[in-house]
């Protein structure tokens, strides 16, 4: 059994990853952290886990946690990067949730997340967990910065036009709708039922911490600079992410459907959806997969790419239990089969 360790264990991408680790056959929590609830079983906490999970919330030890083989970070940013450092030099592998690693550029990092950068040496040597660009990089890395869960809708909706050139790499527009569980479990106002319910809204018009992300990968996409507006919205459901993609493609005649089929064939998380269909985010709740479908706009110069996420899997636990599965040798698909959980 390959020994797993959870620091945040109580969040909820980290409940997220006992759940999908409960049909894993050849990882075992070995240990698993939380400040708040130290000393508690999981199973008490979360009565889901009840016969599937035996681990007790412990706080976060380095001496614990490097006796494991690895140890996923479902942690607020800043915290991977303290303890990354001494988990590596002791020869655990890392799967960080967070946002610490994903950017390239350590100035970049700061002005966007608002805190120094602690492990920068680490930031050129961590391998970015998008699965469907790179999984032999993934296989072999040290330290794995998961992608955001935005990131990977827009990521997995305009790669395959970007990396044929296919695109203008300026005006594209990304309209993404995210629930609520994206804001994380901590107690906020914004978060509370009678504030996010029955309404939605814009957020982050003026510059979301995402924009860097996102802008950084469809470069290397690309080849070039690629320049997006993007604009995050809140909606009343728990999970979930929709991204509906504006794009100007340099040939408008180009069989954008065959392309994307191409791209994707073989990929056991992509589902390139059938001409003229439209991708619901309860078609892929508590699912790994991400839902693309194509449509061109009635002025025929305008692409629509609509992609759906579940912002706690294929958005975060799931992508990085995929990005684990790579590492360790198992079936890439193992804990994360079977389909969603629509209505
Ligand atoms: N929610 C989502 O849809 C997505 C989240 N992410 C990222 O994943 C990470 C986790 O997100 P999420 O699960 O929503 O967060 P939550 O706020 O729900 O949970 C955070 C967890 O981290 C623990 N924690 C908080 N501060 C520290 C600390 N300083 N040291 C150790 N443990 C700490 C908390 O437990 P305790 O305080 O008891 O220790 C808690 O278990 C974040 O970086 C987030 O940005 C990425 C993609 C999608
Ligand atoms: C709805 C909501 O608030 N979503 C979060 C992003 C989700 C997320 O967790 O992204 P990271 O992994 O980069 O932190 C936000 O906009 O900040």
């Amino acid at each position: 059994m390959t020994k797993v360790g959870i620091v945040g264990g109580t969040g909820y991408t980290g409940v997220e990853l006992l759940r999908l680790l409960a049909h894993h056959q050849g990882a075992h929590v070995e240990v698993l952290t939380s400040r708040q609830e130290s000393g508690k079983r999981a199973d008490q906490l979360f009565p889901q886990l009840r016969g599937y999970c035996d681990a007790v919330f412990e706080s976060p030890d380095i001496e614990r946690l490097a006796k494991c083989d690895a140890v996923f970070f479902a942690t607020p940013h800043g915290t991977c990067m303290q303890m990354a450092p001494q988990l590596i030099e002791r020869g655990v592998r890392i799967i960080d949730l967070s946002a610490d690693f994903r950017l390239k550029d350590r100035d970049v990092f700061q002005r966007w997340y608002k805190m120094p950068h602690t492990a920068f040496d680490l930031l050129q040597e961590a391998v970015y967990g998008l699965p469907e660009f790179d999984r032999f990089s993934i296989a072999h890395a040290r330290l794995v910065a998961s992608p955001g869960c935005y990131p990977t809708a827009v990521q997995l909706a305009l790669m395959p036009l970007l990396e044929l050139g296919a695109l203008e790499t300026t005006g594209i527009i990304a309209d993404c709708k995210s629930g609520v569980t994206g804001a994380g479990r901590e107690a906020k106002i914004g978060s509370l039922y009678c504030e996010a319910t029955d309404s939605l809204k814009a957020y982050g018009v003026a510059g979301h911490r995402h924009l860097p992300e996102i802008e950084q990968q469809l470069a290397v996409f690309a080849g070039e600079s690629v320049q997006l507006t993007f604009v995050p919205h809140l909606t009343p459901m728990s999970r979930g992410i929709h991204a509906t993609i504006y794009v100007r493609p340099k040939d408008p005649d180009m069989d954008f459907q065959s392309k994307y089929e191409l791209r994707y064939r073989g990929e056991p998380f992509v589902d390139v959806m059938p001409a003229g269909e439209h991708p619901e985010t309860r078609s892929v709740r508590g699912s790994n997969v991400c839902r693309i479908a194509l449509h061109r706009a009635p002025d025929r110069k305008t692409l629509v790419i609509l992609a759906a996420i579940d912002n706690l899997v294929k958005g975060a636990s799931g992508q990085a239990l995929q990005c684990f599965n790579l590492m360790f040798g198992f079936p890439e698909t193992q804990g994360l089969d079977g389909p969603a959980l629509a209505p």
